[in-house]
């Protein structure tokens, strides 16, 4: 017999072939098992600690912590197959150093993965590199680009290689929810069976276009542009191992290595609408709006690669966190939230948000539903600032670039860029923010008004007129109408949560103990 709260007995053994749960009403449950945590004999029931829902880079990265820190985890994907995406192939250095930190290192190590050390900023054919600031840390840690679908399938193999993590196939169709507390989920397997699998704790991670997450949360989804992927193969960068920005008109474009041979472009296009691929309005597109501002070395290998034809596109969803503490459940990945693709940020936020987690919620019982509420809203908390840097500078400043009348846009990208090309010392919190490795929220702050500040300014020049002064009012007053929102939904209360949960300091003393 194993007690599990006031409210819930788990009566079995190892061997038995029974267990019965005894619910917060007094209800038992007779779930026909293996084992007291394993596979259910008649299909209907699991005895589990946490259910996650989805195993891309959130779900599979949470499944083998938990699993490491001993809990029965039970993950329902949709599709095992390796995952055939462009979405998440650039790793800052932050999101590194937390693969490492939950022991998830070598899922970049057999994968082709290439070092990244910082940024080129491009435009008009002039440059600026912004390395990254990795003097303080060790060798291997930088930036990583690689395939998306190798590095997920490896961080699958490392979940589902823990005895205690059953990784299985099926598509989670539903919430169960009994008296306002999530209890676990329905769903359907890969071979047609409807199922149930139950847990006092149930993590979604179902991605970007989650289905599940309406019930968790208050989604407010922006769709402010389509991303075209492209791959560029067998040419050099400029700047070797960096990933490269080109700030252009009407379609900026990141650019990064992915392979030792193959450079992965992704092509921002404003917009609800996107040139069609099949009557070749795409190709005429990016040979004649885009190649002129490719680097001149990697022009012609950029027109061999439009005319392969590999040219796939994704919308792009951006997304604050705004989600409804409800017992029993939690939302992680896109399916909290999401940024714009061109800052390169999810993974390193879904790590980090990981990392959290499962340190607050080490040595929780998780059929405690208060203390675990407590400690959710610590989390949704302390996550802010990571999320905060990663999802405001990005988001704002493309939202004010595509939404000012087309005759200041020029300008406007001109400022931007002569602010990244400022003294080093000053761009350093800058890429502090962007590479994950330094993000106070209150220098998000002074870098938006500051960006903001200097492009407001820098309409007034050469001499100001009042044609100029016209332009930049305009220009101010459209920027904070559409900054201050932004901040506002990602929300300031984490700048004035000081609030720790319950035993929480007398629990992480414990921990540290048991370490040593
Ligand atoms: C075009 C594009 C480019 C991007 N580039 C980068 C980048 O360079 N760097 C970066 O850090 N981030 C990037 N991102 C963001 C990054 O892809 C995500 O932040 C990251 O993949 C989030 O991981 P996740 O686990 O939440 O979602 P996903 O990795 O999408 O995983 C969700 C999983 O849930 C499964 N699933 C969905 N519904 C169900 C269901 N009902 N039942 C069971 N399983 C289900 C899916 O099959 C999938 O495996 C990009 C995004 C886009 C759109």
């Amino acid at each position: 017999m194993q007690y599990l709260s006031a409210n819930h007995v788990l009566i079995a053994s190892p061997e038995s072939k029974f267990c019965y749960f005894i619910g917060k009403k007094s209800r038992t449950k007779k779930l026909r098992i293996k084992n007291a945590f394993g596979e259910s004999r008649s299909g209907i029931n699991r005895c589990n600690d946490v259910i996650i829902v989805g195993a891309g880079v959130a779900g599979s990265a949470l499944a083998f912590t938990l699993g490491k820190d001993g809990r029965q985890v039970q993950v329902i994907e949709k599709n095992l197959n390796k995952p055939d995406t462009f979405a998440g192939e650039l790793l800052q250095p932050a999101g590194y150093l937390k693969l490492s930190e939950l022991g998830l290192v070598d899922c970049v190590r057999d994968i082709d993965a290439q070092m990244v050390f910082g940024y080129a900023v491009y435009k008009d054919g002039k440059s600026v590199r912004l390395p990254y600031l990795l003097e303080n840390y060790k060798n291997d840690v930088a930036g990583r680009g690689f395939r998306h679908g190798g590095f997920v399938q490896n961080l699958r193999a490392k979940a589902a290689s823990l005895p205690n993590v059953k990784l299985e196939e099926g598509t989670v169709t539903s919430l169960i929810e009994e008296g306002g507390t999530i209890k676990g989920v329905q769903y359907k397997t890969s071979n047609g069976q409807h199922l149930r699998a139950y847990a006092p704790l149930t993590v979604v991670c179902d991605g970007c276009f989650s289905s599940l997450r309406k019930f968790l949360a208050k989604p407010k989804i922006d769709k402010p542009s389509h991303v075209v992927g492209l791959i560029v193969e067998n040419c050099e960068l400029p700047h070797p191992s960096h990933a490269h920005l080109v700030i252009a008109n009407p379609s900026a474009f990141v650019l990064y290595p992915i392979s030792s041979t193959e450079i992965r472009f992704l092509i921002d296009i404003p917009g609800p609408k996107l040139p069609s691929i099949s009557n070749g309005q795409m190709a005429t597109f990016l040979k004649t709006m885009v190649a002129p501002k490719v680097p001149p070395e990697m022009y012609s290998a950029f027109i061999s690669s439009v005319d392969k034809g590999d040219i796939r596109t994704m919308p792009i969803r951006c997304m604050p966190a705004a989600p409804r503490h409800t017992p029993g459940a939690l939302l992680l990945g896109d399916a909290l939230n999401m940024r714009h693709a061109l800052s390169g940020a999810g993974m390193t936020v879904a790590l980090n948000d990981i990392a959290l987690l499962c340190d607050l919620f080490k040595t929780l019982d998780l059929w405690d539903t208060t203390t675990v509420m407590k400690y959710t809203t610590h989390f949704y908390n302390t996550r802010k600032p990571m999320s905060f840097a990663l999802n405001v500078l990005p988001d704002s400043a493309y939202k004010v670039i595509y939404s000012i009348p087309e005759e200041l846009r020029e300008k406007v990208l001109q400022a931007a860029f002569d602010y990244l090309s400022l003294e080093f010392s000053f761009t350093r919190e800058l890429v502090g923010l962007i590479s994950g490795l330094n993000v106070e929220s209150w220098t998000t702050f002074l870098h938006v008004f500051a960006t903001g500040s200097y492009v407001t300014g820098a309409m007034f020049l050469p001499v100001p007129s009042p044609d100029r002064v016209y332009a930049a009012a305009r220009f101010a007053s459209s920027a904070a109408s559409i900054v201050i929102p932004t901040i506002l939904d990602e929300g300031l209360g984490h700048l004035f949560y000081t609030e720790s949960p319950p035993n929480y300091s007398e629990r992480k003393t414990k921990q540290m103990e048991a370490k040593n």
